[in-house]
């Protein structure tokens, strides 16, 4: 078994380590926790051991962190001046007087608002809406040329745009998971956009035509709305609504874009104190340019209530900006912190060394279904966009005389063509994740029609990220709801490719071609070897049985001789054995050995991996 953090052993991959241990459960091998799941509900991860079945085995610990209300705070050189203001914003200003003592718990609660609870204790909501589909049929023209041009090789090939009806089939998603009804759509195709109000005049009456027609108090477009278009909307939207008055005095006419709209569902789905930060800083970071342009009815001078607590001559709106400044300066702090502490998890994982797997993929494809059927370990897998949005992770053992016996594999938060790259930013935890990682695993839902369109989305958001030439494994998963043809045909086509595996996560179809692609992935990440080892170091033998595969091994008159693969690490110490300096092939001379003391820093530890399988022996 091995001991957590030897010395001396640099690590590529990670492992989470807690910084208070709970005691192993019995039969564990190692300690292994993650630091991001820590969790309000504290026992969603539940791992049913007796389920794990004979394939596959879970070894699971969770950090045992104390209650939010238990734990020091933090201290904060950024501390916000206390505001108290009468009216509209109060709320806003006790949050930031009792900024210290509750923060989390309170946060994006504003969504609670729209919904509310039936007498069965049922959430509804009451959201009624319309959606607005934009087609832009010079960007549509571009990009049928690129497509004449497209090369599936390139891994750095451009986002490839999605149809307007592939759109509306998205955007009616985002819209139910958002938790509102759809109660009509428009679309129009137009060579270009109207700067004032994106669609032309006409659509407006029309939307709003369908609007008044279903009593919908919301029009959610598909496209990135600039905050001026977005007031203007809503100025010729709330006017309208006045005359008709069919919403009553305090209910307005929201205009909401496509960046809007997933801030919502982040919003909701958030769960990790960090997850809730940076959807709040991304929301103050969406809200703060429109501060100015929305919120005009704000833009006054505040009387009465103010009195002591306003700067001099300081208006309703500047007030406003400035607390919205203050947030941002404030989260951003509090994210920095977790950062740190998550950086201090890292190293620890670092030094236990496992190589390290991200599931990534389109939302939606089945994620954390997979993370699921390989560990059981219970991460919510639901229907609806974006269900997912900390990372988890999670260490998979693999059954049999396997090299890789144990890896980690992590579940992020899934991505969405044309997502802003400010919302992006925002989820630098879970990008991390895919930095770190060895291997990528890459989703792919095959039973959506836009599947392809999807994959060349992430993978251009991937390249993007600089992580496009990272091992991939493929997953094409659901083929369960394929009609026969077509999961023969997918089936067909994943035998012959070394990546590519098609599976149904639900069913379990093809799992072990997954784990078999991902043993084959691990081992692309070893270097071959030739060498003839003296029988005095037969230790050094032991390791590359441990940390590498042996595929030819003959007792020679001068030592022991090797024919296989190992980590890197160890086939340039072991260069001195190497066969390369004979006239057998040269594939061992690819460093020297001034480059291996350089590279240990980015070594996997293979011990720990070898001594993993020799433990379950
Ligand atoms: N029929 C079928 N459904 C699947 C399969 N894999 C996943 N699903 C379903 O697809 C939905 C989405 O699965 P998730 O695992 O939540 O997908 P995800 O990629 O983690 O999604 P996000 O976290 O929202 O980005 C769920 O309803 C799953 O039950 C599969 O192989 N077959
Ligand atoms: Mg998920």
């Amino acid at each position: 078994f091995v001991p957590a953090g030897r010395n001396g052993v640099a690590t590529r991959s990670r492992l989470y380590v807690i910084s208070s241990p709970p005691p192993p459960p019995a039969g564990s091998s190692s300690r292994t926790s993650d630091d991001e799941d820590e969790n309000e509900h504290g026992a969603l991860f539940t791992l049913d051991e007796s389920s794990a079945g004979d394939f596959f085995q879970v070894d699971e610990e969770k950090e045992a962190l104390p209650p939010m209300s238990d734990r020091p705070l933090p201290e904060y050189t950024n501390t916000p001046e206390p505001i108290q203001e009468a009216g509209g914003i109060a709320a806003e200003d006790e949050d930031d007087l009792s900024f210290f003592y509750r923060d989390e718990d309170d946060m994006l609660t504003e969504r609670e608002d729209r919904l509310y609870t039936d007498e069965k204790g049922i959430r509804r909501e009451i959201e009624k809406c319309i959606l607005v589909g934009v087609e832009d049929l010079a960007a549509q023209r571009r990009a049928k040329k690129a497509e004449l041009y497209y090369d599936p090789l390139d891994s750095g090939a451009e986002a490839p745009i999605f149809s307007l009806e592939e759109s509306m089939i998205e955007m009616r998603e985002l819209v139910r998971t958002a938790g509102m009804s759809l109660e009509g759509e428009i679309v129009q195709r137009q060579k270009e956009v109207n700067p004032k109000t994106y669609i032309g005049s006409g659509k407006v009456e029309e939307a709003r035509a369908l609007m008044d027609e279903h009593d919908a108090c919301t029009i959610v477009f598909d496209a990135e709305l600039s905050p001026g278009q977005q007031k203007t909307l809503e100025k010729i939207f709330n006017r309208n609504a006045l005359q008709n008055d069919f919403l009553g005095e305090d209910q307005e006419i929201k205009v909401v874009d496509r960046t809007a709209l997933i801030l919502d569902i982040f919003a909701q789905h958030a769960k990790t104190r960090e997850g809730k930060l940076q959807v709040d800083l991304a929301l103050h970071e969406f809200r703060k340019p429109r501060l100015t342009k929305m919120w005009t009815h704000l833009e006054r001078q505040s009387g009465a209530g103010g009195v002591g607590l306003r700067g001099p001559g300081e208006s309703q709106l500047e007030i406003d900006r400035r607390l919205v400044r203050d947030r941002i300066i404030v989260l951003k702090k509090k994210i920095d912190d977790i950062q740190k502490q998550r950086s201090i998890h890292r190293r620890g994982r670092q030094r236990t060394g496992l190589p390290l797997l991200s599931l990534v993929g389109y939302t939606n494809a089945g994620k954390s279904s997979v993370l699921n059927s390989l560990t059981r370990a219970g991460v919510m897998a639901e229907s609806m966009l974006f269900a997912t949005l900390d990372p988890t992770t999670r260490k998979v053992k693999l059954p049999g005389e396997s090299a890789h016996p144990e890896f980690l594999l992590t579940d992020t938060v899934g991505f969405i063509q044309k997502l802003p790259t400010n919302l992006v930013a925002a989820f630098r935890a879970t990008l991390e994740e895919v930095e770190m990682a060895d291997v990528l695993v890459h989703v792919i839902d095959v039973a959506n029609p836009s599947w392809e369109k999807q994959e060349r989305a992430v993978r251009s958001v991937l390249s993007e990220m600089g992580v496009g030439d990272k091992p991939v494994v493929r997953v094409l998963n659901k083929i369960d709801l394929l009609d026969e043809d077509e999961a023969e045909m997918l089936t067909y086509e994943a035998a012959f490719s070394d990546d590519t595996v098609a599976v149904s996560a639900l069913t379990g179809e093809g799992m072990e071609d997954f784990v078999v692609a991902v043993e084959e992935s691990l081992n692309s990440l070893l270097a071959p070897i030739e060498l003839v080892i003296p029988y005095n170091k037969g230790q050094e033998l032991s390791i590359i049985h441990e940390q590498g595969v042996v595929e030819t091994i003959d007792y020679r008159p001068e030592g022991t001789y090797v024919l296989g693969r190992a980590p890197p690490a160890v086939a340039n110490r072991l260069q001195m054995y190497s066969m390369a300096d004979s006239a057998t092939g040269d594939d061992t001379q690819q460093s020297t050995n001034t480059k291996a003391t350089a590279d240990t820093d980015d070594e996997i530890d293979w011990v720990a991996l070898g001594r993993g399988r020799h433990g379950q022996d």
